[in-house]
């Protein structure tokens, strides 16, 4: 299983520069996270400090049992081998063919024989589609392919945790949802853990498990994608409609002033761009048949259910419709609102149903589901334990 990663009260600035402080949130082990944020917020920085290429003024990063912020070089050169990185362009030497690039890791970090490099470097190709591309060089290929390249330079190591850098940079929508669905194909054969960092909002929809947004150098939210995708945090239903009407501004955002001549033009009429319809939660992408079942999505389901009841009603709600009638059957839950004629409608229970057999969780550990105007239904706050994977 992937490894898990704690960030507790992580903060980073160059010079007098703040770029986020005081981050918190888990990537639960096996779990595809994907991190949201405005151009600039700082999501790139993030990853880097994540594998210590760049150092946090404070706050901790465990992985393993070790705070890459304050391990030694040593450590941290032992952590590092656990993390398979996916740059924005591959990050492929160019004078190198497929074979050669994706065989650099294999043949640096470990003492393996050519026989053994081989067969692991074939063995990457194949599983990124790649079969018959080795002698290619990046130059001569897609940009499509030079990504699932650099994915199968990324998987050689065996990797706990993958981090994924705006893996839709330069690829149309169609060539960014195979990409897409060739990580949840990994992460059901491997069961790593995966952060992708990325603006596309088709992708953070309906790709990850959890889903964070960065803004204003702080995290917004982070947590199962329910909650982001029902948020409604203007900041969240700007981005995710890609509108200009909001707090987020041509740089990184507005003051006061712009606000209010901007709402007064969108008033008269002025069309803000972006679309109306991105909301409500789009089922999840599966691996492609054939494919292994993702253990991380098995162990999120029943961690979702222990915490579910202190997360937002309308998270509540489209989770509990995410499961098939027989997992509402095993946890007892009911929907509490049916798609009727294209709406929903009002509240129909209020918390599980009786005699209800539970599912993989003993029965204690199985949150019970509040009402709609009883306490333990709030926003989810940043630093909810709940938002953090529990
Ligand atoms: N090594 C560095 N030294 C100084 N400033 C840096 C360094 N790396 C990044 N920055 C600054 O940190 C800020 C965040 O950059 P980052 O690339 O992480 O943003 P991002 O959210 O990934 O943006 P985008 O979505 O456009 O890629 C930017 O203002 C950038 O100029």
């Amino acid at each position: 299983m992937g490894a898990e990663v704690v960030i507790e009260g992580l903060s980073k600035s160059f010079g007098k520069q703040a770029i986020w402080r005081d981050v918190t949130l888990t990537l639960p082990p096996g779990e595809v996270s994907a991190m949201l944020g405005p151009s600039g917020t700082g999501k790139s920085v993030f990853l880097k400090s994540m594998i210590g290429l760049l150092k946090p003024d404070k706050g901790r990063c465990m992985i393993n049992g070790v705070d890459i912020v304050t391990c030694s070089e040593h450590q941290l050169y032992e952590v590092r081998k656990l993390f398979g990185v996916l740059f924005q362009d591959g990050a492929l030497f160019g004078s190198m063919n497929l074979y050669d690039n994706v065989a650099f890791p294999l043949r640096e970090h470990t003492k393996k024989s050519e026989t053994e490099v081989r067969r692991i470097v074939l063995e990457k190709l194949e599983m990124t589609g790649l079969n018959g591309a080795d002698k290619k060089l990046p130059g001569e290929i897609s940009g499509g392919m030079r990504k699932r390249a650099g994915l199968a330079r990324a998987l050689v190591l065996d990797p706990q945790i993958i981090l994924v850098d705006e893996p839709d940079s330069g690829l149309d929508p169609v060539r960014t949802t195979y990409i897409s669905q060739l990580f949840l194909d990994v992460n059901a054969q491997i069961d790593a853990t995966f952060l992708i960092v990325t603006h596309n909002i088709n992708l953070a929809r309906t790709v990850p498990d959890n889903l964070g947004m960065l803004f204003r150098k702080e995290l917004v939210m982070f947590g199962p994608r329910e909650v982001l995708l029902t948020s409604e945090e203007p900041v969240v239903k700007q981005f995710l409609n890609g509108k200009m009407d909001g707090p987020i501004g041509m740089s990184e955002e507005k003051d006061s002033a712009q606000l209010a001549a901007e709402r007064a033009m969108f008033e008269a009429g002025h069309h803000s761009g972006g679309v109306e319809d991105v909301s409500g939660v789009p089922p999840q992408m599966q691996p492609t048949p054939g494919v292994p079942t993702r253990m991380g999505a098995v162990r999120r389901k029943d961690r979702v259910m222990q915490i579910l009841s202190g997360l937002p009603h309308e998270a509540q709600q489209s989770i509990i419709e995410s499961l098939s009638p027989e997992e509402q059957q095993r946890y007892g839950v009911r929907p509490q609102r049916l798609a009727a004629a294209g709406h929903r409608s009002a509240p129909q229970n209020d918390g599980p149903m009786p005699n209800h057999h539970q599912g993989q969780l003993p029965d204690d550990q199985v949150a019970s589901i509040p009402h709609p105007g009883r306490p333990g239904n709030h926003r989810l706050r940043p630093h909810d334990p709940g938002s953090g994977g529990a």
